[in-house]
């Protein structure tokens, strides 16, 4: 098979540690280079202990890679830091970007939302929104691939296919979704300290989190035109694992119905599979692996359905999705290196 070579911007984060996870069991490419910013010129197993088995390059700061002997890089930066490292990138890299840089298609919406500018205007028309299911084709041909946020990978999945079919309304959706701590990065932060996060769980970002406008954006394609949500994440006692419970207005149809419409539109695909009846998805039934588990309820208010959908933030949220973007756009099977089944309980 193919040896391609690829560089891990920002390998001492969790994202980029779990596609070092990811990519032991790939039979096609190759880690040439990983980087670190405070823990630049450390061994990996120095960092990652789970990871001593596996022969790695050690960590090295950006700078530092030769850029011109990979073929592709999966960028795990901080948001913020991400577009001016990608646009010095030559250009035959192929480039899947885990951070939020890249995912607002409107440069003005982007720096409403960031708080500044945005630092590669040019290379943002370029960019691929990349949710796999979605836009496959579009990300086979990419250059640049922008990977979905966790949240929004969540809840676009179940939410695009009904949208697009006309079976709920695009009005009135509420989204009540809850992320493992491991979401918000491994830097030290007072709000994520044990303390903080143990034996409780709290909203955050009510009415302002960023992932909003992304999710709206992809909603609003769905339908063709604008539409708003209601989103509100919170932070669980858990290390990873996401869980979204959305709220939605029929336009007549039950939860069977619109369950078998989701079944339809995501039957062959690996990744996302619609639960038979009644059967409630839990974040531990996807733990450590790629899936999304979708079901649909009805409402005891007449006309309502509830969604629920499931994902592990760092690999269908996150790296699993970015590794499943790399494989289309080098033209290989989508599950290589994704092979695993979830770890239960
Ligand atoms: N965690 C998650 O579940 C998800 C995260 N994402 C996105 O993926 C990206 C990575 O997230 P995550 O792995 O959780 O983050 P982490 O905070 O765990 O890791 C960030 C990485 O970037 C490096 N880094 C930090 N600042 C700089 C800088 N100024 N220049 C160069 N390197 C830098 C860090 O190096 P060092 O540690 O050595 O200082 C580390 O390797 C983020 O944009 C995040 O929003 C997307 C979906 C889900
Ligand atoms: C728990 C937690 O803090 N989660 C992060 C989302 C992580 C992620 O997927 O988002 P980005 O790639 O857009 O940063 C947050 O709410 O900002």
């Amino acid at each position: 098979m193919k040896d391609i070579k690829v560089a891990i911007l920002g390998a001492s984060g969790y994202t980029g540690a779990e596609l070092v996870r990811l990519l032991a069991l790939h039979p096609a490419l190759t880690i040439k280079a990983m980087t670190g910013d405070r823990k630049a010129g450390q061994p990996m197993a120095g960092v990652f202990p789970h990871l001593a088995s596996l022969s790695l390059p050690d960590l090295v700061a950006i700078d530092q890679v030769d850029f011109k002997t990979v073929d592709a890089v999966f960028c795990c930066l901080p948001h913020g830091t991400t577009q001016e490292v990608i646009a010095a990138l030559p250009g035959n890299v192929r480039i899947v970007d885990l951070s939020a840089d890249f995912r607002l298609f409107d440069v003005d919406t982007y720096a409403q939302w960031y708080g500044h500018e945005h630092r590669a205007p040019a290379l943002q028309k370029e960019a691929v929104y990349g949710l796999t299911e979605i836009a496959r084709d579009k990300i086979a041909k990419a250059r640049l691939v922008a990977n979905p946020g966790c949240y929004p990978t969540s809840v676009q999945l179940p939410l695009i296919p009904l949208l697009e079919q006309g079976l709920i309304a695009a009005e009135d959706i509420v989204i009540d979704a809850k992320s493992g701590v491991s979401g918000a990065g491994r830097s030290a932060k007072e709000a994520n300290l044990f303390t903080e996060v143990a034996e409780g769980i709290h909203p955050y970002g009510i009415a302002s989190h960023r992932h909003a406008p992304e999710i709206e954006q992809g909603l609003s394609e769905a339908v063709g035109k604008p539409v708003m949500v209601t989103f509100t994440p919170h932070l669980m006692p858990m290390s990873r694992g996401m869980l979204s419970t959305i709220y939605a207005k029929t336009k007549g149809a039950d939860a069977n119905a619109l369950r078998a419409t989701l079944a339809e539109r995501f039957k062959g695909e690996h990744f996302v599979k619609v639960l038979p009846e009644g059967v409630v998805p839990a974040t531990r039934h996807v733990r450590g692996s790629n899936f999304c588990l979708i079901n649909v309820f009805d409402d005891r208010i007449k006309g309502r359905v509830i969604i629920t959908c499931v994902i592990d933030n760092l690999v269908k949220g996150a790296s699993g999705q970015a590794l499943q973007n790399m494989n289309l756009m080098f033209g290989l099977p989508e599950t290589l290196g994704l092979e695993q089944q979830p770890m239960f309980p």
